[in-house]
């Protein structure tokens, strides 16, 4: 096949906290393979080199919806940063003008505030990401238990203490000191892949700094370790309170900067995430496959 022949696709790159994807505009659905182009396109030198892909689509039931697929095709659920950023993909590129925006998911729709400031340009967002989910069926975790809260869990000949939260998407959190010094390409595979985990899994790495401040590292299934995670904040935020480490208003620091969450407990019970949201570049990619 020649360059000319190949198919060009349009798309931007954005970041929020370091966590960042590339942004393609499907509205009118002609994009064919969506796994493929984020394998593709993720790819270091010879594509864009991301965490993974986002793709905006029409939804019967909200503004706009996400289809999200991780560096390796596989597609999640829901992208606590990816929502955010597509917000704002969808109002720079005129698309819509409204600045509170609801978008589907595969886990419901979620909606998203764009913040801007006295110039009009978008400098955060935030996303009602809805309620935490503790049940082990749902997260899903083949485990008898009910749920798992500062549970004992071997991996790889190691007991760790795990909680375990979906926030759409699964998560595995874990308290420990000095995550600056954790192997974690080595230790995280052997959580993503284990065989109580039929969906895989995401796993947090934790130091409470205060009971308003924690840091974290971050496994993503099927993208390895990537510099925040917006839905494993969430988890984070949720576990630290359930364990009486922190207030229900937390700040997350991440490699890739901070996210602000507030778990409203008492009253919907719903997790709020705000943080910064940047558009990297815009370009066209030369696809191979498509
Ligand atoms: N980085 C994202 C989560 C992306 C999806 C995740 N790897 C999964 O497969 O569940 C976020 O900001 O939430």
């Amino acid at each position: 096949m020649t360059e000319t022949s190949r198919r060009s696709i349009p798309f931007t790159k954005m970041e929020g906290a370091g966590n960042d994807y590339v942004y393609i505009n499907d509205l009118d659905g002609t994009i064919p393979n969506l796994s493929e182009l984020a394998i593709e396109m993720s790819r270091p030198h010879f594509g864009v080199g991301s965490d993974g892909l986002i793709a905006l689509q029409p939804s019967s039931e909200a503004d706009f919806k996400m289809r999200m697929f991780n560096a390796d095709g596989s597609e999640g659920r829901m992208c606590g940063n990816g929502i955010r950023c597509l917000a704002a993909f969808a109002y720079e590129n005129s698309l819509t003008d409204k600045t509170n925006l609801t978008i589907e998911t595969l886990s419901g729709v979620k909606t998203v505030q764009l913040m801007m400031n006295s110039t009009d340009n978008i400098i955060a967002a935030r996303v009602d990401m809805g309620k935490p989910i503790l049940n082990t069926q749902l997260i899903p975790i083949n485990t008898s238990a009910t749920q798992w809260l500062n549970q004992d869990f071997v991996v790889n000949d190691e007991t760790y203490q795990v909680t375990a939260v979906s926030m759409g998407n699964p998560h595995l959190v874990i308290y420990q000191e000095g995550i600056d010094e954790l192997d974690l390409p080595e230790v995280g595979p052997f959580f993503e892949n284990h065989p109580l985990f039929p969906e895989k899994m995401n796993t947090e790495f934790v130091e409470v700094i205060s009971p308003n401040e924690v840091r974290m590292r971050v496994w993503e299934r099927g993208s390895g370790e990537t510099l925040a995670c917006g839905t494993g904040a969430c988890a984070v935020a949720v576990a630290s309170v359930l364990n009486g480490l922190t207030a229900t208003k937390v700040v997350v620091h991440l490699k890739g900067g901070q996210l602000n969450i507030e778990w409203d407990r008492e009253n919907t019970g719903n997790v709020f995430m705000e943080g910064a949201v940047r558009t990297i570049f815009t370009g066209e990619y030369f696809s191979q496959n498509s």
